[in-house]
């Protein structure tokens, strides 16, 4: 009772402050008395939160175990730093009012857009431009600055992983609009539908870690744990979003009556949930059954559709062009690895599909599009046939092309393997015949050296030096023979059993049990995780006992300490237990210099050059580039659409040409006539001499790609990987991410004549007009490139437009997946006001050249806690 009017009283008071605060905030700066109000507010709620002798008040929350830096390594992800957020914010401010060209906005309708080239406040101002163009704003009385800063909160509270990131969530909500203009979907299941489905679409990652289900599952994470193992991470993308949500600065909503906000919740929830991989099968099914009958007034047909809608767009990389695709499936499995390599780490089930001992980019793929995506892209295709060309074919193109990959690859196993064979028959027909014939009696193929080699580097990379030249050929060959006979079945994406269970199986085991009645394994799946007899962990407890066993019968000179260590972390049923991380890294580091010395023994023994190793065909190499290259080029606006020019979905590049005196009646977009008003209102009110083009921007980027160190070395530097990724050693700490390379500088072109970004000066004339919503232009600020890109020109957009008191998330009432204690995340009150601050503009340099550099260093326990002071852009 007490505790009740306690309650009640104080969220009074707080009320009756933020009430004072809002009336207020017109008069800057707040007058003393309404501040020290509110501190003596905050002081009281602290002090009944957190002092022990008030706990019979039922306010005391008991903070919990600070981790420990063992647990916040496990854990640790990116939390995007202050400083980019800071940035973010004041770039998307100063853009937020420019005018997106028509062609820009064709392009934003097509599943070629290509998102790379884009800054994150550019992505933003695309986002916004989506609603603008379906006329949300106006249809729903949603206040500008309200998308904004709730544009703005979605951003910030996407995290720096290598996938599951805000660029993800750009590229679903794209796809999304991209098939709304494409099967005029307002007018098959309405515009409400398609704002929530828009808006689910953008939140549907929300504070995504970059573990997935089937790790919070198993490493029962306080996730897990709060929704009981039924989708952990659906269910707080979800939750984050309606956190967002519920305070009014940035809730589209809040004009909505209590009615219609409750379909709205109903819909966002039903969408964002769907995408857990699940559901899949549950979800495809009910679909397909509905198609023969499908009718677009039935509630019911319209959600299932909606739910088909999203997962569409979740899983539609794919469907890209493939220079856009290939990106996003090396950060894919970037995230797959790490998690994989937690789990191994942790003595958890190792997820099949994510191991990278286990999985290459063709069989990932064929299962992948195979099983789960073309199924469903084919049952949606069935429905809006307009998909067909659109999406449906650029994946069936997409899996010939990883089935021949496949193949390929699998054929050159073959070849090796027989060619060991046969080796390994001369070498017995040999020592029978005459102990001296040696070498003179292996087969006279071309890669006679190169399997010695190869034998002898397989060898030596799991032995030391001393033991390689005590070892005889015969010997090498036995144990070459039994290694390959165990990567065949490792590496066999159909050999059957766990190894090639896709996402949907696995996860389908982790979540069903709990919620179905059915005691049997899910119908679709064909293989069984984790307790098959061929079961991953055990498989890889096969291999590594053996591999341990192997170092020790052959004196090998690795420690007994290394040894137990991975008897601790295989040994059936037990957690990783060791004592110390010096010990780990101690291991580590003996690993890494057998590792080196391996390669050094390689070289020396070999004494021939490497290329002799690759007994790969032309045609393989040729495949293999997607597979190994590492260097991608990126970021050439027009030479990426001039790429595939026979692709019929690619923007014409003279469609790219930005017009400054372009008016959206001289360039009509395709649209419906529902939309003819929006595209009316964003034309340039002057026009200009000026046409402006870009011609180039290049930038080369370096992304990682799975391993593809030799598999004979596999074992041994997988471990070793796993042990410095997690202990602040890891190789991978130099990889950069794309954003954070510099972008060359852009040429920009004025008619014909090649202008520099500082010549730009004289377009600054071109005035913009801006669409009434908007708010008034204050000030004016120089313009970066992309101005020109979008047509567009920087406007100081009224004060204010994104300050949002929203914190990124109340971990005392929701914890965010970083499943830290709630200092981990500290509400931020402090918004970075616009009010009071001059008019700065953004220098040209700050807009384009993003200089997200990387610090290549761990973050530690402080850092994740602090949110991330420093720029944590490594991934
Ligand atoms: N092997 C592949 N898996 C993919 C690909 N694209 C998506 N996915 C998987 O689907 C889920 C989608 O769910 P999300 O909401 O978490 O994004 C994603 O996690 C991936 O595991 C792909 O091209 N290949
Ligand atoms: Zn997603």
């Amino acid at each position: 009772m007490l505790q009740e009017s306690t309650c009640a009283e104080l969220k009074s008071l707080e009320a009756r402050v933020s009430a004072v605060e809002r009336q207020m905030r017109a008069e800057l700066p707040l007058p003393a008395a309404v501040e020290d109000l509110r501190r003596e507010v905050e002081a009281f709620r602290e002090r009944l939160e957190t002092d022990e002798g008030l706990s019979w008040l039922g306010f005391y929350k008991q903070l919990p175990e600070p981790l420990s830096s063992e647990e916040c390594r496990r854990l640790q992800y990116r939390r995007k730093s202050d400083s980019v957020k800071k940035r973010v914010k004041k770039n998307f401010a100063n853009i937020c009012d420019a005018q997106v060209s028509d062609a820009i906005r064709q392009w934003l309708r097509m599943p070629t857009f290509d998102a790379r080239p884009w800054e994150d406040e550019e992505l933003l101002l695309l986002l916004q431009q989506m609603y603008l163009d379906h006329d949300f704003c106006a249809k729903f009385a949603i206040d500008i600055s309200t998308l904004r800063k709730f544009l703005y909160e979605a951003y910030k509270n996407y995290n720096d992983v290598p996938f599951h990131n805000f660029r993800h969530c750009f590229c679903v909500a794209q796809m999304l609009y991209a098939i709304s203009w494409c099967v005029d979907l307002p007018s098959k299941i309405g515009d409400l539908e398609v704002l929530i489905l828009l808006t689910s679409c953008i939140c549907h990652d929300l504070d995504h870690p970059g573990y997935n289900n089937i790790y919070q599952i198993n490493a029962k994470t306080e996730l897990a744990i709060r929704y009981n193992d039924i989708s952990p991470l659906e269910n707080h993308h979800c939750s984050v979003a309606f956190r967002l949500l519920e305070n009014d600065d940035c809730n589209i909503f809040k004009s909505f009556g209590s009615e219609d906000f409750k379909q709205v919740r109903e819909g966002m929830i039903r969408c964002i949930l769907a995408t857990d991989m699940a559901r899949h099968n549950e979800i495809l099914t009910n679909f397909r059954e509905m198609l023969p009958c499908f009718n677009y007034d039935d509630k019911a047909h319209v959600n299932l559709l909606c739910m088909v809608l999203i997962k569409v767009s979740d899983i539609s990389n794919e469907a890209r062009p493939m220079d856009i695709a290939e990106p996003w499936l090396d950060r894919l499995l970037q995230e797959f690895f790490k998690q994989s390599d937690a789990e191994k780490l942790e003595g958890l089930p190792v997820t099949p599909f994510m191991d990278r001992e286990k999985i290459t980019k063709p069989s990932s793929q064929c299962s992948f599009i195979g099983f789960v995506l073309l199924p469903l892209f084919e049952a949606l295709g069935e429905l809006l046939t307009e998909l067909q060309d659109l999406i449906v074919q650029p994946v069936r193109d997409a899996l010939d092309y990883y089935k021949r990959l496949n193949e390929v690859t699998r054929e050159e196993r073959l070849h090796r393997k027989s060619i060991v064979a046969e080796m390994a028959d001369h070498q017995h027909n040999s020592a029978n015949q005459s102990p001296d014939s040696g070498n003179a009696a292996l087969p006279k193929s071309g890669s006679n050296v190169s399997f010695k080699a190869k034998i002898l580097s397989s060898r030596s990379r799991s032995r030391s030096t001393e033991e390689e030249t005590e070892l005889s050929l015969e010997g090498s060959v036995q144990q070459y023979l039994e290694d390959q006979s165990l990567e065949d079945v490792l590496e066999d994406p159909e050999s059957g059993d766990s190894e090639t269970a896709n996402e949907v199986e696995v996860s389908e085991k982790a979540l069903k049990f709990k919620i179905s009645t059915e005691c049997t394994a899910p119908t679709t799946g064909r293989k069984s995780y984790p307790g098959s007899r061929k079961g991953s962990r055990e498989r890889g407890q096969h291999l590594n006992q053996s591999d341990i066993s192997r170092m020790m019968q052959q004196k090998g000179k690795l420690k007994a300490t290394a040894c137990s260590f991975d008897h601790h972390f295989l040994s059936d049923n037990k957690k990783l237990s060791f004592d110390s991380p010096s010990f780990l890294d101690e291991y580590a580091l003996t690993l890494k210099k057998r590792f080196e010395e391996g390669l050094t023994g390689y070289r020396d023994t070999a004494g021939e050059n490497n290329d002799d190793e690759c007994v790969l065909s032309q045609e393989t190499i040729n495949l293999n580039k997607r597979n190994s290259e590492h260097l991608v080029k990126v970021f050439d606006e027009k030479k990426s659409i001039l790429k595939c020019p026979d692709h019929k979905n690619n923007v014409h590049v003279e469609n790219l040409r930005i017009n400054i005196n372009t008016t959206a009646e001289d360039e009509p977009v395709k649209s419906s006539p529902k939309y003819s008003m929006v595209n009316k209102k964003y034309k340039y009110s002057e026009q200009s001499d000026n046409d402006i083009s870009v011609i180039s921007l290049k930038e080369e980027i370096k992304i990682q790609s799975p391993p593809s160190e030799a598999k004979s070395n596999r074992s041994i530097l997988s471990r070793f990987r796993q042990l410095t990724d997690r202990f602040g050693l890891s190789q991978d700490s130099k990889v950069k991410h794309p954003k954070n390379n510099n972008v060359s500088k852009t040429t920009l072109h004025k008619g014909k004549t090649k202008v520099e970004p500082t010549h730009c000066k004289s377009l600054e004339k071109v005035d913009i007009r801006r669409a009434s919503t908007l708010p008034k232009t204050k000030g004016r600020t120089s313009k970066s490139w992309k101005s020109f890109i979008l047509g567009k020109e920087k406007h100081w957009s009224s004060d204010q437009v994104l300050d949002c008191n929203v914190s990124e998330l109340d971990n005392q009432s929701l914890p965010s997946t970083s499943q830290m204690n709630s200092n981990c995340a500290t509400p931020n009150k402090t918004s970075t006001s616009l009010q009071n601050s001059p008019r700065k503009s953004v220098a040209r340099s700050e807009s384009f050249v993003m200089g997200n550099n990387v610090t290549n260093r761990s973050v530690d326990a402080q850092e994740i806690q602090n949110d991330g002071e420093n720029d944590p852009n490594i991934i």
